[in-house]
């Protein structure tokens, strides 16, 4: 069925235009969509998407278009990779199309209103579509630039994740499938904010020590989070758990690091993000969950700590001293006692 009708990308960002790539290089027409028509006129005329992923050839079989009605009346199979703060607003006034669809997302944030996760804002603005998510360690640059790479599809429907399969998985790109969307979906907008610390650690000079405590200890935090919300704690130690958690907290290539390096530096957030210029999802969850994790009296020493820097005003030193001397905790918590 994907081989027969064309596949819309929604979002004409960094991800938008490397899956749009990675799929056109596997066969499929492609239908891009993107808000900005100066935008959709360059990547036609010149093949190259410059603000978002300059120097990347964007294969023939991708076509830019402006049309949002016709990109979805085109295509059965949907990626969404717009901003979190623009899902509703992109999606909801065309929900009337969207029925029956397989719409993928791959956003990786949280909506601060309702906490819910973007395929939960599917699910409500098209509830009679088939919906999944796409998530891993893959940071756009490195998957256009053909860097060997996988990702996790999560769905309830097999059948969605095996059509994502076929169309995603070539020479350098490979994809996983799993059942659990909701934690596969939650590992990826919780570790944005683990790399905004682990960025602000590499600033300050931070050893090696320093940053594979800080990239387990998240682990253990994020698990706990997530468990508390009814996740399975296993999914976490896959690709869209600790495998995103690496890459993202270990490479400057990564926006949300990249924000927490300038607040090293000695930068304001708001410094910090118009610096960017590109979508760093990390930013707006720390709020989100510094608020849930009390809601739910979830132990976040790190998620409390940024929120502290960030928003209360506290010195990186005093939330360092309060961390490090903080009372003794066991290492991993969910370790099975039977079964061994
Ligand atoms: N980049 C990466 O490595 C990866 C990103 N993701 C996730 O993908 C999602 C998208 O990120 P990414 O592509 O990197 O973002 P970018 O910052 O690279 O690009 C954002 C894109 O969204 C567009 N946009 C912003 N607001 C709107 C709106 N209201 N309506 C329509 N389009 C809008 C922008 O358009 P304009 O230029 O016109 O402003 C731009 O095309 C995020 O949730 C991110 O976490 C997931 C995996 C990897
Ligand atoms: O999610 C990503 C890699 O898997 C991209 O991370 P950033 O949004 O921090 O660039």
């Amino acid at each position: 069925m994907t081989d027969q009708h064309p596949i819309a990308v929604l979002g004409g960002g960094s991800f938008g235009t490397a899956i749009a790539n990675l799929l056109a290089e596997n066969g499929q027409h492609v239908l891009h969509w993107m808000r900005d028509p100066q935008q959709a006129e360059a990547i036609r005329q010149n093949r190259e998407n410059p603000r978002y992923l300059k120097g990347i050839k964007i294969h023939s079989g991708v076509e830019p278009l402006t049309d949002l009605a016709a990109a979805l009346k085109a295509c059965d199979l949907v990626f969404v990779a717009l901003p979190s703060s623009a899902l509703r607003q992109v999606l909801q006034p065309v929900s009337g199309l969207l029925s029956g669809k397989l719409l993928v997302s791959t956003i990786k944030g949280i909506e601060a209103k309702s906490f819910l996760l973007m395929s939960q804002i599917l699910e409500d603005i098209a509830p009679d579509a088939r919906i999944g998510v796409l998530s891993g360690p893959n940071l756009a640059r490195e998957v256009a630039e053909h860097a060997l790479t996988a990702s996790v599809v999560a769905s309830e429907d097999d059948d969605l994740c095996q059509q994502v399969q076929a169309a995603l998985h070539g020479r350098t790109f490979r994809v996983y499938a799993s059942a659990d969307r909701f934690g596969v979906e939650l590992g990826g907008a919780l570790k944005n904010v683990y790399a905004i610390i682990a960025g602000m650690a590499a600033a300050m000079g931070m050893g090696e020590n320093t940053k594979s405590m800080l990239i387990t200890r998240a682990l253990a935090e994020m698990t706990r989070f997530a468990v508390k919300l009814g996740a399975n704690p296993m999914t976490f130690l896959g690709l869209a758990g600790v495998g995103d958690l690496i890459v993202t907290c270990s490479s400057a290539k990564s926006r949300n690091y990249q924000v927490g390096f300038a607040l090293g530096e000695g930068l304001s957030l708001k410094e910090a993000v118009e610096r960017l210029g590109e979508v760093a999802e990390g930013v707006n969850t720390i709020k989100v969950l510094k608020s849930k994790a009390e809601e739910l009296d979830v132990y976040m020493p790190l998620v409390a700590g940024l929120h502290a820097i960030v928003f209360e005003g506290r010195t990186l030193d005093q939330v360092i001293g309060a961390l490090m001397n903080a009372e003794p905790k066991t290492d991993v918590d969910f370790i099975p006692t039977t079964g061994f």
